[in-house]
């Protein structure tokens, strides 16, 4: 039995970048001989073992056929002949299909690292067409290698399976698992641009696909987003960010983007508060106190001061990250305005206000939301309305 380091980590190694996790691939073992030497089997029916010290993942050689359209029909075939080009031949991209034997020296049987060479996503074979999810992960490395571009024929086959409705048959949490993180990387809108080309986004997004094809509104979304990454935030943000491109329109499409892919509630909830709040925000420095403390207590951000920041952070990327050529670090006076009221509503002794209105406990949230107006009033920048 032989071991290859094989895919990202021998990627990364010749871009000079990092390695974070390491897959291995073995010719030539049968899953008893794994685990006699104890290695340790990854879930059923599936050819993968953990390292008894290490824990990285060694995958035994295989190849796939498929059995039914969409991620889930799957079958894997493993035995001791398969080469390690037969495992090569049914992986994803050629920059994916490199091997490194323990002595150091490399199988490229696909022109890996000539296409690395020439920055260029190339699929391997055929087999691409068998994983749908490869369309969204090719997308997701333009987004992290933004200096790579599309081979013309593998442009071409995906779109062909888009064609197909190939993408209409993937689960929704596979879908977003792979936008989500294409959205934590250097350049999100190159995953946006890509989806677009093959014609996948108009499945995944159909919202955002029709405003990207209107050439100021594609480039605006494409800023807000790529912005949003420089800055560095959360996926929350990043996601809400995004998804304030779907414009003055609001809660609705948004709403049901969500539902569709199966957002996560804490990205959804960010996303449909910054679209319901967007104008109010931008707005701050003309709102009364007793508005600025409505809007406190309908974004709960009393309770979750954390997550008013965040939208706020979205907020800030649609309107700085939106204008063209903007700098990074430009002020957007919405911002520090409202964490600074929103600080000094907060230190208000909401226990000390209820206690003082004694037995008449109704009144208490409203005597708790007339002291916060009296705290904000003083926080800086907060307008001189007479409420
Ligand atoms: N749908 C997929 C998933 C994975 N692979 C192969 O399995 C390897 C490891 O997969 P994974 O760790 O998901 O991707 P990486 O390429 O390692 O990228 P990342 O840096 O995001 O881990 C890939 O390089 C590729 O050879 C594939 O061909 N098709
Ligand atoms: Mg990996």
């Amino acid at each position: 039995m032989k071991t290859y380091i094989v895919g990202g980590a021998v990627r990364d190694e010749l871009l000079g970048l990092p390695v974070k996790d390491r897959d291995h691939v073995v010719v030539g073992a049968t899953p008893e001989q794994m685990l006699a030497r104890g290695f340790r089997p990854v879930g059923k029916d599936f050819p993968v073992f953990l390292h008894p010290e290490t824990q990285e993942e060694y995958a035994l050689a295989r190849t796939e056929r498929k059995t039914a359209p969409g991620y889930r029909g799957f079958v894997f075939h493993t035995a001791p002949e398969v080469t390690l080009e037969d495992d090569l031949v049914r992986r994803d991209l050629t920059i994916n299909a490199i091997a490194r034997a323990d002595d150091g020296s490399l199988t490229d049987p696909f022109g890996g690292r000539r296409d690395l060479a020439a920055r260029v996503f190339r699929h391997v074979s055929d087999a691409f067409l068998e994983d749908p999810v490869r369309i969204l992960r090719l997308a997701r490395f333009a987004a992290r290698f933004a200096d790579f571009t599309v081979a013309p024929e593998t442009m071409a086959l995906m779109r062909k399976m888009v064609d197909a409705g190939e993408v209409d048959a993937l689960v929704a949490e596979r879908v977003w698992q792979e936008i989500s993180r294409g959205l934590m990387e250097d350049k999100p809108s190159r995953m946006l641009a890509v989806l677009r080309e093959c014609g996948a986004l108009a499945r995944i997004l159909p919202e955002l696909d029709a405003l990207w094809g209107q050439p100021a509104t594609g480039a605006r979304i494409a800023r807000v987003v790529d912005y949003a990454a420089k800055r560095g935030f959360a996926l929350p943000v990043r996601f809400a960010a995004l998804m304030l491109g779907l414009g003055q329109a609001g809660r609705s499409p948004v709403d049901a983007a969500c539902e569709r892919l199966k957002v996560p509630t804490d990205c959804r909830d960010l996303a449909v508060m910054a679209a319901r709040e967007q104008d109010k925000v931008n707005r701050a420095g003309s709102l009364a106190p007793d508005a600025v403390v409505t809007l406190f207590e309908c974004c709960d951000g009393f309770r979750k001061p954390e997550r008013f920041a965040q939208m706020l952070a979205a907020l800030e990327c649609a309107v700085r990250g939106g204008a063209p050529d903007a700098p990074t670090g430009q002020p957007w006076p919405p911002g520090p305005l409202l964490l600074a009221a929103l600080g000094a509503a907060r230190a208000v002794n909401a226990g000390a206000v209820a206690q003082s209105c004694g037995d008449d406990k109704a009144r208490i949230p409203a005597a708790v939301h007339a002291a916060r107006v009296g705290a904000v009033r003083h926080a800086p920048g907060i307008a001189d309305a007479a409420d």
